[in-house]
């Protein structure tokens, strides 16, 4: 765990970048620090490796006071990774990742046994390897930046704003990975970003960060763009935060009608021989049948789904692709209330994968809902 017991620091022209910082990290969970630029996200993390030293108060790492330890020892129980990976652009990449383990005394053959090993965790061939950063993706150079980080296998790591430098799709697709990383390796992560959407996409815990580092509430994301604590907070989590915490809850608890369901219409879904959806067939030909999977996927890409249908019902699909049932609108909002708030959205592709498939919610009277 990490704790700031009044950690504050105010720099020499008199700026204060942190007032006096009171927060526990706890170990194993991502918490995020997201805020305005300029209030003290990168000053913060910086005071953890001893990049920046507090002017007041004190920080711990599982207790001990990081200004007793020298900062070299203290590095090497921290992973840290920035914007751009800043990767060395002269050192090929796997030795790039083989850095830290030799600077720990292994020789080069094993460090760099290691890097192929952390390099194949993060998804990249090992191939890649061989190849100088400037060869390499911005994706990929952060991906490298991630494995350079795990090398000692510290227990903590600290990430500021590591994927904003990456087109959306990208970054996307990188913070899955952290998820999935995570969801292995289970890290004490701090991470930085000034982007609300990665931070209740990544955080167990999110903190909102004002003016001086101070906290404008610290809650899990549901919680957070449910409850905002005041309408400073409101203002930062943006307009459609309610859409937002659709994307946070898994598409169960959605009461489902019958494939054949009045509701239809005209409307007819057609099957291909093995069973599984070709689309709605209607007036005008067939179209396409926007569908979900209930244990997988979320209330608002169930939501999305019955806005595009032609016949305003999501197709809830079985694990193998087989028509489960269908969700008018109304079904997927009221799900939003049905769902246990524990019952937080599958957050990494094995918690997905755990998942039962068709998990919708059975009435108690028998009626025409999905089992
Ligand atoms: N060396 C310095 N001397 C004076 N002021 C500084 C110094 N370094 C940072 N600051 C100020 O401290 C405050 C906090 O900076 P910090 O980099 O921690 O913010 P941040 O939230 O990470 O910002 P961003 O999102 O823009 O990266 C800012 O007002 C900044 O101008």
């Amino acid at each position: 765990m990490i704790t700031f017991d009044g950690a504050a620091k105010r720099h020499p022209d008199g700026t204060t970048a942190v007032r006096g910082l009171d927060l526990d990290v706890p170990a194993g969970q991502i918490t995020v620090l997201v805020g305005p630029s300029g209030c003290g996200k990168t000053t913060i993390l910086r005071m953890v490796n001893r990049m920046v030293e507090p002017t007041a108060g004190r920080v711990l790492l599982d207790g001990a006071d990081v200004s007793a330890l020298p900062p070299a020892q203290l590095r090497r129980g921290i992973g840290y990774v920035i914007q751009q990976a800043g990767l060395f652009p002269h050192r090929r990449v796997v030795d790039n990742v083989a850095t830290v383990p030799r600077l720990l005394g292994w020789d080069r053959r094993r460090a760099r046994a290691r890097a192929a090993e952390l390099l194949e965790l993060v998804g990249l061939e090992p191939e890649l390897g061989r190849r100088y950063p400037a060869q390499l993706s911005g994706g990929q150079q952060q991906r490298v930046g991630v494995a350079r980080a795990l090398a000692a296998d510290p227990p903590v790591l600290l990430m500021d704003e590591p994927f904003s430098a990456v087109d959306p799709l990208v970054r996307t697709g990188l913070q899955e990975e952290l998820l999935r990383l995570q969801s292995e390796l289970h890290k004490t992560v701090l991470f930085v970003t000034h982007d609300i959407e990665e931070a209740v996409r990544l955080g167990d815990r999110v903190v909102v960060l004002r003016k001086h580092g101070e906290i404008a509430q610290l809650a899990d994301p549901h919680t957070l763009l449910t409850r905002p604590a005041d309408d400073g907070v409101a203002a930062f989590l943006g307009r459609d935060r309610g859409l937002r915490g659709l994307g946070l809850r898994p598409a169960d608890h959605i009461e489902l009608l019958p494939v054949g369901h009045p509701a239809q219409h005209d409307w007819e879904l057609a099957l291909d021989p093995d069973g599984r959806p070709l689309g709605w067939r209607g007036p005008t030909g067939l179209h396409p049948a926007p569908s979900f999977h209930p244990g997988r996927d979320t209330l608002r890409t169930a939501l999305d789904a019955a806005v595009l249908s032609p016949t305003g019902l999501a197709l809830a699909l079985t694990p193998d692709h087989r028509p489960l049932g269908l969700a008018t609108r109304t079904a997927v909002v009221t799900a939003l209330d049905a769902a246990p708030p524990q019952a937080a959205a599958p957050r990494t592709v094995e918690a997905r994968a755990a998942l039962p498939g068709a998990v919708a919610h059975a009435s108690p009277d028998g009626g025409p809902h999905g089992r």
